[in-house]
C-alpha cells in the first residue's frame, strides 16, 4: 500500500511522483520508500539520524524547518509541529475510523470509562472497540498495546483493522504524554471525556499546569465544532474545561457528586460486591444496581454513561445497562477470599489520589482490619513516593512496602523513599512475598488491597520483563491457603 506524498499532505503542494510506503519516526525501522519522521527528542535528536534513513531507502522526510540535507533535492516536508503533521498524515495513509469516537482524558479512570464505553454500546448492538493502557479490545478484533495511547501509524493502523473488521463505536484513552505529543491529532472525535486530575508524571511536565494544559488540549484543540464535552466537575480542573467547552460553543454535558452536575450522583449504598446508586439526568432520578466496588467506579460508569449518550446512544438503555456493566481487569478486582474470610482485592493504583481513592472505598466496606500491598514504578514521577506512603500510613492498618516495576532505578532506594513517610510499614521487597506475607496475616472480615499492577503481567526490572501478575499470585496463594477463589 503506497500514497503519494502529496496524498499525504491533504493536496498541499509537493510532488506527485513522490511515493509513500509508510511512515515511521525511528530511524532504524525505515523501510524502501517510508516517510521518515525526524523529531527533536527527549533524549537524542531524531534529526541526526536522516542520512541513515536516507541510506536505508526513505523517500521523503518530515522535519522542523531549517534543517540541511546532503542532497538538496531530496523530499522534504518542513512544519514547526512535525508531530502535529505526523498525526494528520498517518491518519490520511490508513484514512479509515470507526463513525464514532470518543476519547478520554484524566489522571486515573481512564481505562475504566473506555472499557465502560465499549460494553455499553456493545448492549446497545453495536459493534464496539476500546483503546488504551489494556489494549485494542473489541469482540472483533484485538491486540496488545505498549502505550495508552499509541503512536499514530500504530493508532491508525488499529483504527482501520477495527473498520475492517465491521466495528462502528470506539472509545480511545488519551493519555496526557499521547495529547501534548500531538498522537490523537489526527483522530475525528464526536465527544471527549474528563474524568480527574491529580498528581502525576511531573517527571514529564514539570507543573501541575503544564500537565493540565497536556489534557486540556483534548478540549481546546481535538474536539471540533459540534463535539461534546463530558466533564466530571467534582475536581477543580474540571470547571476550568467546563469553561473552556463553553467559551467554544461545544456541546456540553457534567457529570460528578456536585450539585451543579448535569448527571448527578444523588447516593450510593455499598453492597458486599457492587453498590446501588442513585444518579438524577433532566429532571429524572435513576436507581441501578452497579456490580462494580468503589465510589470512584460509580463516577467513571456514569461518565461513560454521559459519553456514549452524547455520542447519540438511547439514554434509557446506556442507563438500563449499566446493571450489566462488568469490572475491568486488576481494578478494584475482588480476586478470593481467605481460608479465614478476609477478602483480597488487586488494584492499578499508581498515583497518590488513586489510592487514596481505592483505600477509601475499601473503608466503605468496614473491614476489620485493612491491609495494602503496594510500591512504585521507577523511572516515572519520585514525588509520588512520599505521598503515596503517607496515604498508606493514614488510610491501612497495616502497609506492605514492595516492588512494582523498578525499571532502571534502585528497588531498595525507591521503597526507601516511600518508607520515609511509612515508618510502620513492613518492608519486602519480592512482590510475591510481600502478598503472601499479608495474606497469612489478616484474619475474618479483614480487606487486603494489593495495588500498583493492576492487570499487568510482567515485572519491569531493569530493561528486562520478567513474568509476574498481582492477580494471579493472590490466586495461587489463595489456592495454597485453603481459600475460595
Ligand atoms: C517520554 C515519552 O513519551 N517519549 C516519547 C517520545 O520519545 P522521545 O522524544 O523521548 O524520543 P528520543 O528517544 O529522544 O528520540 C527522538 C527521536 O529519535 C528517534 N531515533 C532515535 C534513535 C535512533 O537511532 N533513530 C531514531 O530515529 C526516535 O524514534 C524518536 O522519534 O516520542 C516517541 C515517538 O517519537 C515515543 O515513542 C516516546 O514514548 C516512549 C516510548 C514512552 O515510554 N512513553 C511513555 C512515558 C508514555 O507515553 N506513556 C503514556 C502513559 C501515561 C499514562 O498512563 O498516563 C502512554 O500514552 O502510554
Ligand atoms: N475516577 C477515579 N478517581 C480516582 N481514582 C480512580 C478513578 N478511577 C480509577 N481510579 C484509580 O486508578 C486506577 C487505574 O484506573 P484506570 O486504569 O481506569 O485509570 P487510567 O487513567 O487508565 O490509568 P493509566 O494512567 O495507567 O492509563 C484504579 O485501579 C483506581 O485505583
Ligand atoms: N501508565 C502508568 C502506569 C504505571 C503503572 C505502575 N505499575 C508503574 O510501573 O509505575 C505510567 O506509565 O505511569
Ligand atoms: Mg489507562
Amino acid at each position: 500500500m503506497s500514497l503519494t506524498l502529496a496524498q499525504l499532505l491533504g493536496g498541499k503542494k509537493a510532488d506527485g511522483s513522490v511515493l509513500v510506503s509508510g511512515l515511521t519516526v525511528d530511524s532504524r525501522a525505515v523501510q524502501k520508500d517510508n516517510l521518515f519522521v525526524a523529531l527533536p527528542g527527549t533524549k537524542v535528536d531524531g534529526r541526526r539520524y536522516i542520512q541513515d534513513a536516507i541510506r536505508a531507502g526513505a523517500s521523503a522526510i518530515l522535519t522542523t524547518p531549517g534543517v540541511k540535507l546532503d542532497d538538496d533535492s531530496f523530499p522534504v516536508v518542513e512544519d514547526s509541529n512535525p508531530r502535529r503533521r505526523y498525526a494528520e498524515m498517518a491518519a490520511r495513509f490508513y484514512a479509515a475510523q470507526p463513525a464514532v469516537q470518543v476519547a478520554v482524558t484524566g489522571t486515573n479512570g481512564k481505562t475504566s470509562v473506555a472499557d465502560f464505553c465499549r460494553q455499553l454500546w456493545g448492549a446497545a448492538g453495536h459493534e464496539a472497540a476500546s483503546l488504551g493502557t489494556l489494549g485494542v479490545r473489541s469482540e472483533v478484533y484485538s491486540e496488545p498495546s505498549g502505550l495508552t495511547t499509541p503512536d499514530p501509524m500504530g493508532l491508525h493502523k488499529a483504527l482501520k483493522k477495527l473498520v475492517d473488521a465491521g466495528v462502528t463505536h470506539a472509545a480511545l484513552e488519551a493519555s496526557s504524554h499521547g495529547l501534548d505529543q500531538y498522537r490523537l491529532d489526527g483522530v475525528s472525535i464526536k465527544a471527549a471525556g474528563f474524568t480527574n486530575l491529580t498528581r502525576d508524571h511531573l517527571d514529564y511536565h514539570k507543573t501541575e499546569q503544564g500537565y493540565f494544559y497536556a489534557k486540556a488540549r483534548l478540549f481546546g484543540e481535538l474536539l471540533g465544532p459540534g463535539g461534546y464535552a463530558v466533564i466530571n466537575i467534582d475536581n477543580k480542573w474540571g470547571s476550568v474545561l467546563d469553561d473552556i467547552a463553553w467559551g467554544r460553543g461545544l456541546g456540553k454535558l457534567t457529570v460528578g457528586r456536585s450539585d451543579k452536575a448535569g448527571l448527578r450522583i444523588i447516593s450510593e449504598c455499598v453492597l458486599p460486591s457492587g453498590q446501588v446508586i442513585k444518579f438524577a439526568f433532566e429532571e429524572q432520578v435513576y436507581e441501578v444496581e452497579l456490580p462494580l466496588v468503589g465510589g470512584f467506579q460509580a463516577e467513571n460508569a456514569l461518565l461513560a454513561a454521559g459519553l456514549v449518550i452524547a455520542s447519540g446512544a438511547d439514554t434509557e438503555k446506556s442507563f438500563n445497562a449499566l446493571s450489566k456493566l462488568a469490572g475491568v481487569s486488576g481494578r478494584m478486582e475482588l480476586v478470593g477470599h481467605t481460608a479465614k474470610g478476609g477478602s483480597v482485592f488487586v488494584d492499578y493504583a499508581h498515583t497518590p489520589n488513586g489510592l487514596e481513592t481505592v483505600l477509601l472505598a475499601a473503608r466503605a466496606h468496614n473491614p476489620t482490619k485493612l491491609h495494602t500491598v503496594f510500591g512504585c514504578g521507577g523511572d516515572r514521577d519520585k514525588g509520588k513516593r512520599a505521598q503515596m506512603g503517607m496515604i498508606a500510613a493514614a488510610l491501612a492498618d497495616y502497609v506492605y512496602v514492595t516492588d512494582d516495576n523498578p525499571r532502571t532505578e534502585n528497588a531498595a532506594t525507591i521503597r526507601s523513599e516511600i518508607i520515609a513517610t511509612t515508618p510502620n510499614a513492613i518492608e519486602i521487597g519480592d512482590r510475591a512475598t510481600a502478598i503472601a506475607a499479608a495474606i497469612t496475616a489478616m484474619s475474618a472480615g479483614d480487606m487486603l488491597v494489593v495495588a500498583g499492577k493492576g492487570h499487568e503481567e510482567g515485572q519491569i526490572i531493569g530493561d528486562q520483563v520478567l513474568p509476574f501478575s498481582d492477580i494471579e499470585t493472590v490466586k495461587r496463594l489463595l489456592n495454597e491457603d485453603g481459600g475460595r477463589i
